[in-house]
């Protein structure tokens, strides 16, 4: 069975217009394809819903006589026994109480993967095709040509106030009175609970658009036909039952030529992420069935899916959070917006609303990653007036419409694009870390056990809807930094010691026994900024900078840890590592080799000190950085000779999360491959620390042969001297003996 081929489609109701111009068309429409979702935060349906609908949304929860209690499994048992008298055939399960989904369908033997399950026939299905007890009011609503989701609402409705003299009888008695979905929450309990999520401009919609369809069909066909569908029967309230019914319960049936179909039975599945099964109608068999995906055991609870959803879709339409780390398929909507004060707005606005976008705008950002669409919508937001050219083009892309997609990209606006999704992430990551910290306090008036079960319950739904929307949230944050920090590390690559990055950095310093002591921050920093454009397009590896001084301190900040300590994420904890390392490569003095070597201190950000190294040549160390601020490291050279300095500063960044024990799937992988990460850049350290004692060795071993030849080349010129010298004498000798005997 292909995947996409049956699911629970119950969250696909649409942002419905009124009935009377949905008359031509499929009533049911599936939200925009992901990523590209629209935040809608006007209420779409055209009714005079001001007065009604803001009552309706507010209303407290309503009490249904038809259905019963979710767990009741009596009821469950009639209905397996009328549907057994009413030709279902013999099953493999049977209905239970259940852990996960309160009641569920269970294993009776052994079933074997692959095998096909349930077989119900047709004749047991509810579809828009099927046949009313009141057959008058069905004639009336077939006239009307109602849409099939309307259609099912008011069909369920009228079944079950007719009660056992409707041949759904059964059915209807096993559906939960209350099923448990955003439609059933009140309009405080959304402000108040899912504050911080997106979901609740969905539910919030998704009330009224319900609210708004009763009104519609009531305008046009109840108020028409009153006897036939008395307001007592068929009122708001009825229909946020029948539809939460058809949300959490309706299934698309593709091989039953996509058919809208409420499966008795079969809707006593519940949901698991990690299943891979569907239902859907089987040609050959005749009836609705699902192949397991695994071997289940007697007594094992036998589960379906209802579709690749998000934790918050889940909720929106089936009133569950799976647990946390357990939903591959899980996203949170970020919502992006154009900013006011952009002097391009109209024009931004005018090319987004020509692809069916606003502002805001929400894009889903998942445990992996975002949409290339968020990025063209950020592109977008952050472009300056003189790329107007490029507006439409990013509009497009943002829009999911765009055949030339995956070639977006704007190197020269990229990182102020990412900080942007950077900045937006923040902004609703402290909005939900807040709802998490109030929550702990917050609470309604409780007047009734019922209704304290009632928050508690909705409280702990919102705890865990938001904690995995934020833990997706830190995790593109995490990316987002990383990604920044190399887009900046690649452009500033001197920079990089100041911003605490960890890729390879080399600097070569002077270091003369001068007696002036310089205060050196704002100097060295100019320096640093005059030699980062020269590595803008040199890029060479190593700086060399004469400052000719004895005592150098370099100061640093670290803008990275700050961001981190002072970030409203309690779950990361900083663990930054510095490292530093030096090694004295040249002495000023080919014919002295200094052994003394400097002195380097380190200082943090109180002044405390954290490290000093004393008459060292070479030298590492690593320490945790506690606190943020200024780091000061002090070098001081006492020997009388210029020396040459390699120093190396990197900062090791490595985030976690404290739910990260808890994940089953991303979370640890991720982690992993960051402390794989921070051992490769460890790795980095320590080969440019090699390098520069090899440097070291190469010029002992080059100024050792110089020094060599030096001798060798003085030698032989004293030989030759000498040589010379010894026969001059000789000369001079053989000369005076050669006089004296002549005489
Ligand atoms: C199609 S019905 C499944 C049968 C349902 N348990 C019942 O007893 O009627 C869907 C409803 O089952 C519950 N459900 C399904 N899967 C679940 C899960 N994994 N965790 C919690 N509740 C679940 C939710 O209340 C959902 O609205």
């Amino acid at each position: 069975m292909a995947k996409a081929s049956s699911v629970f489609q119950s969250t696909l109701i649409p942002s419905f217009s009124p009935l009377h111009q949905l008359r031509s068309q499929n009533f049911v429409l599936s939200y925009p394809p992901l990523p590209a979702s629209r935040c809608r935060p006007g209420i779409h349906c055209s009714v005079s819903a001001g007065e009604t609908t803001r009552r309706s949304v507010e209303e407290e929860v309503p009490d249904i006589s038809w259905g019963c209690e979710i767990d009741s499994v009596e009821n469950a048992t009639s209905l397996q026994k009328w549907l057994s008298d009413s030709g279902l055939p013999p099953q493999k399960m049977s209905i239970d109480r259940v852990d996960v989904g309160e009641r569920g369908l269970v294993a009776s033997q052994n079933l074997r993967k692959g095998e096909k399950l349930l077989f119900v026939p047709p004749s047991l299905v509810i579809s828009a095709d099927s046949k009313w007890t009141d057959a008058e009011a069905g004639e009336v609503m077939k006239r009307y040509d109602v849409p099939d989701w309307p259609l099912l609402a008011t069909y369920l409705i009228s079944e079950a106030s007719l009660k056992n003299s409707s041949r759904w009888f059964n059915y209807i008695s096993a559906l939960p009175r209350q099923p448990y979905s955003l439609l059933y929450w009140t309009r405080t309990e959304l402000d108040m609970y899912l504050e911080a999520s997106q979901i609740r401009e969905r539910a919030i919609e998704r009330i009224t658009n319900v609210v708004g369809t009763y009104e519609d069909l009531r305008s046009r066909i109840f108020s028409k036909h009153p006897q036939l569908f008395p307001k007592e029967v068929f009122n708001d309230e009825t229909f946020k039952w029948s539809f939460g019914i058809l949300f959490s319960r309706l299934v698309r049936l593709p091989s039953m030529d996509g058919r809208f179909a409420l499966v008795p039975w079969a809707d006593m599945l519940n949901h698991n992420c990690e299943v891979e099964t569907y239902l859907d109608y089987d040609k050959s068999s005749k009836g609705v069935v699902f192949t397991a995906d695994r071997p289940y055991q007697p007594g094992e609870q036998v589960f379906i899916s209802y579709g690749n959803k998000s934790n918050g879709e889940l909720l929106l339409s089936y009133g569950f959070v799976p647990r946390e780390g357990t939903n591959p398929s899980d996203s949170v909507e970020l919502a992006l917006s154009l900013r006011k004060t952009d002097e391009c707005y109209k024009e931004k606005l005018d090319a987004l609303k020509k692809h069916g976008l606003s502002t805001p705008q929400c894009f889903p950002v998942r445990i992996t990653g975002w949409p290339m669409e968020l990025m063209a919508y950020a592109y977008l937001v952050v472009s300056p007036p003189n790329m107007r050219n490029s507006f439409e083009e990013m509009a497009k892309a943002a829009s999911n419409k765009s055949s030339t997609k995956k070639d977006l990209s704007y190197p020269e606006i990229e990182e102020e694009a990412l900080q942007f999704i950077l900045d937006s992430c923040e902004t609703s990551i402290s909005k939900f870390s807040r709802f998490l910290k109030e929550s702990g306090s917050m609470d309604l008036d409780i007047t009734s056990p019922k209704q304290l079960n009632r928050k508690a319950f909705l409280k702990q739904l919102a705890v865990d809807l938001s904690t995995s929307e934020r833990r997706i949230l830190y995790r593109a944050q995490y990316i987002l930094r990383r990604r920044l920090r190399d887009i900046r590390s690649g452009e500033l690559k001197a920079l990089r010691l100041f911003s605490g990055l960890r890729n390879f950095f080399s600097l070569k310093l002077f270091v003369s026994n001068s007696e002036r002591i310089l205060s050196l921050s704002p100097l060295f920093l100019a320096q640093f900024l005059f030699f980062s454009d020269f590595l803008n397009t040199h890029q060479p590896e190593r700086i060399f900078i004469d400052l000719s001084i004895t005592r150098l301190i370099l100061s640093t900040q670290f803008p990275d840890l700050e961001d981190e300590l002072e970030g409203c994420d309690p779950n990361i904890r900083a663990r930054d590592t510095l490292h530093v390392s030096f090694v004295v490569i040249k002495s000023d003095s080919q014919w002295h080799f200094n052994e003394d070597g400097v002195d380097l201190v380190i200082h943090g950000p109180t002044g405390e000190q954290i490290h000093d190294f004393r008459e060292q040549i070479s030298a590492k160390h690593d320490f945790v950085v506690q606190k943020k601020g200024v780091y000061r490291f002090c070098f001081t050279n006492k020997s009388p000779y210029h020396e040459t300095i390699d120093f190396d500063v990197q900062l090791g960044h490595f985030a976690y999360y404290d739910q990260h024990a808890k994940d089953e799937h991303f979370t640890p992988l991720m982690e992993q491959i960051s402390k794989l990460e921070e051992a490769l850049y460890n790795i980095q350290f320590e080969q440019h620390w090699l390098e520069a004692q090899t440097d070291r060795q190469a010029i002992v071993n080059e100024n050792m042969s110089k020094r060599a030849v030096h001798k060798a080349l003085f030698e032989s010129f004293a030989l030759i001297g000498a040589s010379v010298l010894q026969v001059y004498l000789l000369c001079r000798l053989f000369e005076r003996k050669l006089g004296m005997s002549r005489v």
